[in-house]
């Protein structure tokens, strides 16, 4: 039993959107703990609502940063008072809702570097932020700067060549114009700016960590080829931006061991490492250890569709981001915003807040819906970039309501027939032999997959842990500690659980939803189609 009590353990992280999680696997791939922080119920100080503020704008949305540090406080309490032993971890990796940014004041790598064990981070790194209310992925606030940017780099599909989307409200590059713009003050004295990733990273190295190149492909501001900051993107955006963000690595960097403060405080060994952290896509797709053929998709705060390829392929719609796996390959990853807290808002107003009533109107309501259809765009949708809640019935007028049942349906098929439209135009082709691959939350609901399966008409399979982040992030932190050259990342994973069959497609799917998918996209170019944003 000494073995086992020595053997190695390793952690994966994910700051995202409404909570931190961590997972722990030992050497066998085996989940031996879990754990997270809901950041609305756990830090109410903060008054966040599903862990943002939605700014009076509607556009501008934030979220205090040192919630998530004060957040990691109370994961890392939670787990020593579970009795987790922190002395076997070996090496330690996360992830980071995609996007946000992280402004630190000038001293604070000081303070990174000499942290006191006996005090709390949230203590500790009061006042290390220049920007207390990090941007993040929800803001759709940045259109102007997006405006600059693709006119600085000779148009949108320019920029989309170069940096693997067009520009986006979200994206940090436009974000980090914007704070200039409009908060000088804030933008004086950054001494560094991080994504939600990297800003993680570094509290647990005690220093500055590097920005990766899977979640700097997030920024419109790294070339996706040379794997380097753009230099007329850099230009456009701020003075002085390169030195700022830090020279990115390779997503399968160690970029050392873990900061003294957590082998004083929580007992981790000095030699556990920290491997680079990613985005939260990039991150999950090494969670579902995703292959090519297969497609992913990910029911959580946002909703995305992501894929493994081997070239890039920019446009116009979605994204290219380097592959968090393979510096060589890439990811096509398309993100609706309208995801969970769409789904939540329906069941609270037409099931009474219960998922068992959401599911019962799945099951009680035809394929198809009887043609009764629906857009939820509770806030500025990203794909495609509208707004506004517009329901159909069956002859394609215009209703103001739905019965409850029906509009559980309506939201639901919208929501897949949306993922199918858009990634069909992006050229995922939804074959025979496709996969769906499911995680996030609402993963985990098996009525909810049926209707995915119908519409993509394809299996759809899920993990036994529905944050395919965290664990992808200690899949990641156990390949980082092998030398690349002995190991794959697929040879050290491949011991891990397969993906489930979970359900298959009902016989008459693809005839309805073949014809379904015809007529969503027609009603969507109808009442929602609004143009990209074009250089000046
Ligand atoms: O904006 C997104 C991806 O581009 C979202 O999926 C965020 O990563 C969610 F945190």
């Amino acid at each position: 039993m000494a073995a086992a009590r020595d053997a190695p353990l390793y952690l994966g992280f994910d700051f995202s959107t409404q909570q931190l999680k961590v997972v722990a696997i030992d050497e066998n791939l085996n989940v031996v703990h879990q754990n997270n922080v809901q950041f609305d119920s756990e830090l109410p100080e903060y008054r966040t609502n599903g862990g943002v503020h939605i700014h009076a704008d509607g556009l501008t949305v934030t979220s205090p940063v040192l919630m998530w540090v004060k957040a990691l406080d109370l994961l890392l309490d939670k787990m020593k008072g579970a009795g987790f032993a922190f002395s076997r971890v070996r090496a330690l990796s996360g992830s980071g809702q995609q996007h946000g940014s992280v402004f630190w004041r000038r001293g604070a790598s000081e303070t990174l570097q000499n942290l006191d064990p006996d005090q709390d981070l949230h203590q500790l790194l009061q006042v290390s932020f220049s920007v207390c209310q990090s941007p993040v992925w929800m803001d759709s606030s940045s259109t102007r700067q997006c405006e600059d940017l693709q006119a600085a780099a000779g148009g949108a599909m320019r920029l989309a060549e170069l940096t693997g989307s067009r520009a986006y409200e979200r994206f940090t590059g436009n974000q980090i114009s914007k704070v200039r713009q409009t908060r000088p003050e804030d933008f004086l004295n950054p001494e560094r700016i991080s994504l939600v990733s990297s800003f993680a990273a570094s509290l647990f190295l005690g220093g500055y960590a590097a920005i990766d190149f899977s979640d700097g492909s997030g920024m419109n501001l790294l070339d996706i080829r040379s794997k380097d900051w753009s230099e007329i993107c850099l230009d456009a955006t701020a003075p002085q931006l390169g030195r700022l963000l830090g020279a990115p690595v390779p997503s399968t960097s160690v970029l050392g061991p873990v900061s003294s403060y957590f082998v004083q405080r929580y007992g981790f060994s000095e030699s556990c490492r920290v491997v680079a952290f990613t985005g939260d896509n990039p991150a999950s797709l090494a969670g579902m250890r995703l292959q090519q053929g297969d497609v992913a998709v990910s029911l959580g705060t946002s909703d995305t569709v992501f894929l493994w390829i081997q070239q890039p392929s920019p446009a116009l719609e979605g994204h290219v981001f380097c592959n968090p796996l393979d510096w060589r390959a890439f990811m096509a990853l398309l993100c609706f915003k309208n995801g969970s807290l769409t789904r939540e808002r329906i069941r609270n107003e037409s099931t009474g807040g219960s998922w068992e009533l959401f599911s019962l109107a799945l099951r009680d309501t035809p394929l198809g819906n009887n043609g009764h259809m629906g857009f939820y765009f509770d806030s500025m949708e990203i794909t495609p970039p509208a707004v506004g809640v517009h329901l159909f019935d069956p002859d394609d007028n215009k209703v103001s309501s739905l019965s409850p049942q029906v509009e559980v349906r309506a939201l639901v098929e919208g929501q897949f027939l949306s993922r199918r439209l858009h990634a069909e135009r992006l050229g995922y082709s939804i074959t025979p032999g496709t996969r769906v691959l499911a995680t996030g939350g609402a993963s985990s609901n098996k009525d909810i997959l049926q209707v995915l399966s119908d519409v993509f008409n394809a299996p759809v399979y899920t993990l036994d842990v529905s944050n395919s982040a965290c664990l992808g992030s200690a899949y990641r932190a156990l390949h980082g500690t092998m030398s690349q050259s002995v190991a794959s990342f697929f040879d050290v994973v491949k011991k891990a659980p397969e993906a489930q069959l979970v359900v298959t497609p009902h016989p008459a799917a693809q005839q309805v939803y073949d014809q379904m998918l015809q007529r969503y996209a027609r009603l969507e170019e109808r009442s929602c189609r609004k143009p990209a944003p074009e250089p000046h």
